[in-house]
């Protein structure tokens, strides 16, 4: 079985530009509604399943939350589904903001 591993936001950027990756987003709905980066898909109870539809199990997945602490858990848990490749980010979108500002 597979366990999540951390990886920092540039990387993150970078690998999300150039592999077919998908960026997870566990925040709450409101705060994704407010901002949130392109083509983040947020990751709730509502949409779990449509998740497990869209995204194959070797596709890389890089877990977000606000700080970079609860991301952990939700990485771990996809990987016990089966993802393979699954990541937790480092700073969540409180550095995310902060590194690269949201218009
Ligand atoms: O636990 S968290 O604040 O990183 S979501």
């Amino acid at each position: 079985m597979s366990t999540y591993k951390l990886i920092e936001i540039a990387e993150t950027k970078q690998r999300l530009e150039n592999e077919q990756a998908i960026l997870v987003d566990t925040r709450d709905a409101q705060s994704y509604a407010a901002d949130h980066a392109e083509g983040a898909f947020n990751l709730n109870n509502e949409t779990l399943k449509e998740f497990f539809e869209k995204v194959q199990f070797n596709t890389p997945v890089f877990v977000v939350c606000y700080h970079g602490n609860s991301s952990k858990g939700v990485a771990q848990y996809l990987a016990d589904q089966g993802y393979k490749d699954t990541y937790s980010v480092e700073g969540g979108m409180a550095m995310w903001r902060e590194l690269y500002p949201m218009t």
